[in-house]
């Protein structure tokens, strides 16, 4: 049997985003037994509930556990981190791997703001981490070593799936591997609330359309093209076509591309190296 290494990670924010991958990585059986420590700014009721769910450590103030730990993930709001890593900078050390999944902060932005050669990387998953079924981005610094470089091959498959990167496609495709899953949600939202005008129990409701995305999503990770499958769905001369001349007119595409620019635009306006540049 593979002997398990310790690690030890602090999370700096416990929120959404730290909740999901801490489950993710704990749930996972990978070759690091992770030491999980977890700090945000002041919600008590978020610590404990994180200690109760999944035996980790709270602790009062990060910088008491920062020297420490092995791996710093920033899972704070993105405008909190030129704080934290002006706290960082004096107490890190070379051999620790710092990771953001801030929206739009990018990797150089990160490694700028810590001491030359500090190992950084970006990473971008969404909420499905929590079950191990995130599609991460990651970009990754020069810097990283071969031995953080394996923390984070472990981190990233315990959130599900990952997309090694540059910094540049992380900031394009932030919008759809990292919010897309809320336009996912509205899409399904709208098909249940059909389903239960038409008086389907909303339990029943739920099921029927979260297992329609599921095959849908299957589907598409068979490799087939999008538009093919939608052929196979279409039967010539018959109902599905209908529907798709509707969403054609009324410019289903275009908006969910002027949604995936939106939300690029406010992440990339939401770093604080924007914020230094306004
Ligand atoms: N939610 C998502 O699907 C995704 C989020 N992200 C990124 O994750 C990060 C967190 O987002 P999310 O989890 O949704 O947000 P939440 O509001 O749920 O959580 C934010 C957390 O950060 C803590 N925090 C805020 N300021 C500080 C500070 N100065 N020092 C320490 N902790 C602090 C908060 O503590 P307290 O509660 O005490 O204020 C809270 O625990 C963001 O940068 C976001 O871009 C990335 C991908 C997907
Ligand atoms: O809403 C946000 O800002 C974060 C970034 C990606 C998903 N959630």
């Amino acid at each position: 049997m593979n002997k398990l290494t310790k690690v030890r990670v602090l999370f700096i924010g416990a929120g959404r985003m730290a909740r999901a991958m801490v489950s993710g990585m704990v749930r996972q059986q990978g070759t690091i037994d992770w030491e999980v420590h977890v700090a945000n700014r002041s919600n008590s009721d978020r610590l404990a509930e994180l200690v109760r769910a999944f035996d980790v450590k709270a602790v009062r103030d990060w910088r008491t556990s920062a020297q420490q730990a092995d791996v710093i993930v920033l899972a704070m709001p993105p405008d909190e981190h030129h704080k934290v890593l002006a706290g960082l900078w004096s107490i890190i050390r070379p051999e620790q791997l710092v990771a953001s999944v801030a929206a739009g902060i990018g990797l150089s932005g990160l490694e700028a703001a810590l001491p030359q050669g500090a190992q950084c990387a970006w990473m971008m998953p969404n909420t499905a981490a929590g079950i191990g079924e995130s599609m991460t981005l990651c970009a990754i610094g020069d810097f990283v070593t071969e031995r953080n470089r394996h923390r984070l091959d472990e981190i990233l498959g315990g959130l599900g799936r990952s997309f090694i990167c540059t910094e540049q496609q992380v900031h394009d495709l932030t919008a759809i591997t990292g919010s897309a899953p809320a336009f996912a949600f509205q899409f399904a939202k709208a098909l249940e609330d059909s389903a239960t005008q038409f008086g389907v129990d909303p339990h029943d409701a739920r099921n029927l359309v979260g297992q329609m995305m599921l095959g849908a999503a299957k589907l598409m990770l068979t490799g087939q093209e999008p538009l093919a499958l939608a052929a196979e769905v279409t039967t010539p001369g018959g109902a599905t076509a209908a529907g798709l001349a509707v969403l054609e007119q009324t410019h289903f595409a275009k908006h969910l591309q002027a949604a995936v620019d939106a939300t690029n635009s406010r992440a990339r306006a939401l770093s604080p190296k924007s914020a230094e540049n306004a």
